[in-house]
């Protein structure tokens, strides 16, 4: 199943000769538990076992590797990031497409060898979303070939990159471009932050540290000013776009190339989303096969918490979409590769269907991440609230998600675009030119589903229904934005005020997406012992998935209130089938203590003695008496007795 869920047994053989190593390596482990640790100490632990990996590294990983760094920094560096998280998510993925091949000869090797450390600089204060309304400037002087960064007002400031604050020292700087006069828009610029040897931040920069948030506290999340800043014409990221010497520009072959190392973070933050879904579950789970808490026959000794149907109704669905998350993921990966190389060579065609597919995908996975992790921490009851869960802290990491790379709302309407584009192909019958993720938009469907009506059909029927009601929901959409522009409204009114629905088109087109590519999978599994388990997950998946979009297909008669029962039905069946393999089905994301850091998590179960000695171990019980008793409660309780 490891190999299933890392891709092939080579990779999940390599995860585990990787964790062996790490457990052997003293000095890559915690120095104490990360919630007792103020944010500085988190920090300084983090760039402590930082640097140790860039020394031995090549001793535990191969680092060409992304899939085994990943692994490496999750162990090792955990979730809340580290004063490097964006050099290596943004900063390398930005060169890496959007320098030129100088550029690159002359930047990729030190931030590489990690001479230098740099980050991806778009958010402003005043906006994060509308780029087209950035206020940073980067004007061309044509006098000294150079461009002039400048933060015109405080709305102007960079605010939220990771790492930007106290950690790096370089930056991809997105800046309107602006030469003789002419805004060009947004463009990426390699711009040198502090000194190299000081670390000071250079003349004509402004920038810190944005303060604690909800979670990813290790990362310095910074702002940024300049002062008329000046770097030259060359270090305008020039692969696509170009400016000559004398102010000519040459325009990039896809208006939105610039925006590709958002793409890069939305293809691979899928599996990412996956392993901290999978991670909060196999915490509860396993605690909840541990947890003994009231009877269900009276008869009998009170049972493990996991055996309450509600609590397998809790969890089980989301290890389901762990499941679902981690394969569509991989599959992303796999065609964002291949849009990657074929951009390289100058073919842009496939951009828009990237955009959209990942546009969706990283808004439902997101949000349903959220949803299940916060499950699995109400699933573990009073301790699942303790840190000592850990649970909370990948809640809070996970949803940063929702927010970062596109706030979801925003990226469900970029998708939508495409869904209307599409729709509009099929109300003009040129269904033949819908690309393959849509083209079940254009194939008439049965008049109403077959679910429960075909023996052994499969999965056929279900995603059917799932096609149904996604191309309903997208053509009714579609129809009242039309509509509302036949009658005058103008393009962006009427898009304004269909948004909602065009928004649940979105969802449920990706949702489709999700079941067509657990599906897919399943199909392709040869051991049996595996693909049972895994087509009993899929069972659910899919029977909970459409009772969760139940009205859509109810409104048009599409299901029936007797198909309703039989999928409700199937629910209850497979939570029971699943029962017995259900901590195994998260076992075999093979998560180590180490990466857990979760008391309640721990492989051994040994829950009770461990959360108090890890109560014991709070900073809070190194004394009886706290100062703040000495200091005021108990003057106040001494007066009070007077
Ligand atoms: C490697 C491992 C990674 C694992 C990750 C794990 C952990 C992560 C840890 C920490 C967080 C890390 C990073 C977070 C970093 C950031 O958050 S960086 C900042 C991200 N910011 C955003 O995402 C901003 C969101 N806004 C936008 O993307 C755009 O502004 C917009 C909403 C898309 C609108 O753009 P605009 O230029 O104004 O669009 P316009 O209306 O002019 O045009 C829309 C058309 O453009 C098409 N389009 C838009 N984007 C793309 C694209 N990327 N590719 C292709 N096409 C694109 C769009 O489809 C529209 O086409 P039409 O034909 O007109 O419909
Ligand atoms: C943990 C974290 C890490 C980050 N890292 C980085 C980084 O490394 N580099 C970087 O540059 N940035 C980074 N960001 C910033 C992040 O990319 C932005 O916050 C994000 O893109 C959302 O933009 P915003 O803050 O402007 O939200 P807003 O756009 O202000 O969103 C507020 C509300 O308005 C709604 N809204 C906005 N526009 C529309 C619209 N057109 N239609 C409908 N609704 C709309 C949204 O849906 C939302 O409900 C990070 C943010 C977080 C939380």
């Amino acid at each position: 199943m490891a190999a299933q869920i890392w891709g092939s047994e080579k990779r999940a053989r390599r995860r585990r000769e990787i964790s062996a190593k790490i457990a052997q390596m003293p000095e890559l482990h915690d120095s104490k538990p990360l919630p007792f640790m103020t944010r500085e100490e988190k920090i300084m632990e983090s760039a402590r076992k930082l640097t140790i990996l860039t020394e031995k590294m090549g001793q535990i990983i191969d680092p060409t590797d992304p899939a085994e760094l990943y692994h490496l920094n999750n162990e090792v560096l955990g979730l809340e990031g580290n004063p490097m998280a964006l050099h290596g998510v943004m900063f390398i993925p930005a060169l890496s497409a959007q320098a030129s091949d100088e550029q690159q000869a002359k930047w990729l090797p030190r931030a590489l060898r990690r001479e230098i450390i740099g980050t991806y600089a778009q958010t402003e204060l005043g906006h994060g979303t509308n780029l087209q309304n950035l206020e940073t400037t980067a004007t061309y002087d044509l006098a000294t070939q150079e461009f002039v960064l400048h933060t015109p007002q405080i709305t102007a400031l960079k605010w939220w990159p990771g790492n930007l604050g106290k950690s790096s020292n370089y930056a991809v700087v997105v800046a309107h471009m602006i030469i003789k006069a002419k805004n060009y828009g947004p463009h990426p610029f390699m711009v040198q932050l502090r000194d190299e040897k000081t670390h000071e931040p250079l003349p004509g920069i402004t920038i810190g540290d944005i303060g604690p948030k909800m979670a990813y506290n290790i990362v310095d999340n910074g702002f940024l000013g300049f002062n008329k800043y000046r770097i030259p014409r060359t270090n305008l990221l020039m692969r696509h776009t170009k400016v000559e010497a004398d102010g000519t520009y040459i325009k990039p072959p896809h208006a939105k190339i610039n925006y590709s190392a958002m793409v890069h973070v939305r293809a691979y933050m899928l599996t990412g989303q996956a392993i901290m879904l999978a991670s909060a579950l196999n915490i509860a789970t396993r605690y909840s096969s541990v947890r003994r808490q009231g009877q269900i026959d009276k008869s009998q000794p009170e049972v493990k918490v996991l055996e309450y149907q509600t609590q397998q109704h809790r969890l089980f669905p989301s290890i389901a979409r762990a499941y679902a998350f981690q394969f569509a993921g991989a599959e992303t990966v796999k065609l964002y590769e291949h849009v990657l190389k074929e951009m390289k060579s100058g073919n842009v065609s496939l951009m828009a269907d990237l955009h959209a597919l990942t546009s969706g995908l990283k808004s439902v996975v997101t949000y349903q991440t959220g949803e299940g992790i916060e499950q699995a921490r109400m699933a573990c009851g009073g301790h699942g609230y303790s840190m000592a869960s850990y649970i909370s802290e990948i809640y809070g990491v996970a949803i940063g998600g929702c927010t970062y790379e596109g706030e979801n709302m925003v990226m469900l309407l970029q998708l939508a675009r495409y869904l209307v584009k599409s729709a509009a192909l099929v109300k003009s019958g040129q269904s033949s030119k819908l690309g393959p993720l849509v083209a079940y938009l254009g194939v008439k469907s049965e008049p109403t589903s077959l679910i429960d009506r075909i023996p052994n059909s499969g999965f056929t029927e279900y995603v059917k229904t799932f096609q149904h009601v996604s191309k309903r929901q997208t053509l009714k959409a579609a129809d009242m934005f039309f509509g509302l522009m036949e009658k005058g409204e103008k393009r962006e009114i009427a898009w304004n005020k269909c948004s909602v629905e065009l928004n649940r088109a979105s969802r449920l087109h990706t949702r489709l997406f999700i079941v067509e590519a657990f599906v897919r999978r399943v199909n392709e599994i040869a051991d049996i012992r595996i693909k049972e388990a895994l087509t009993d997950l899929l069972h659910l998946h899919v029977n909970y998935e459409l009772l969760d979009i139940a009205s859509y297909a109810l409104e048009d008669g599409f299901l029936s209130a007797s198909q309703l029962d039989y999928i409700r039905d199937q629910v209850y069946l497979y939570l029971g089938k699943i029962r017995p393999n259900a901590v195994s089905l998260l076992d075999s994301w093979e998560f180590s203590d180490i990466e857990l850091r979760s008391v309640l998590g721990r492989r051994d179960g040994n829950v009770y003695e461990n959360l108090f000695k890890w109560a014991k171990s709070s900073p809070l019980n190194k004394t009886d008496v706290l100062s703040s008793v000495t200091q005021y409660l108990k003057p106040m309780m001494e007066k009070a007795r007077l």
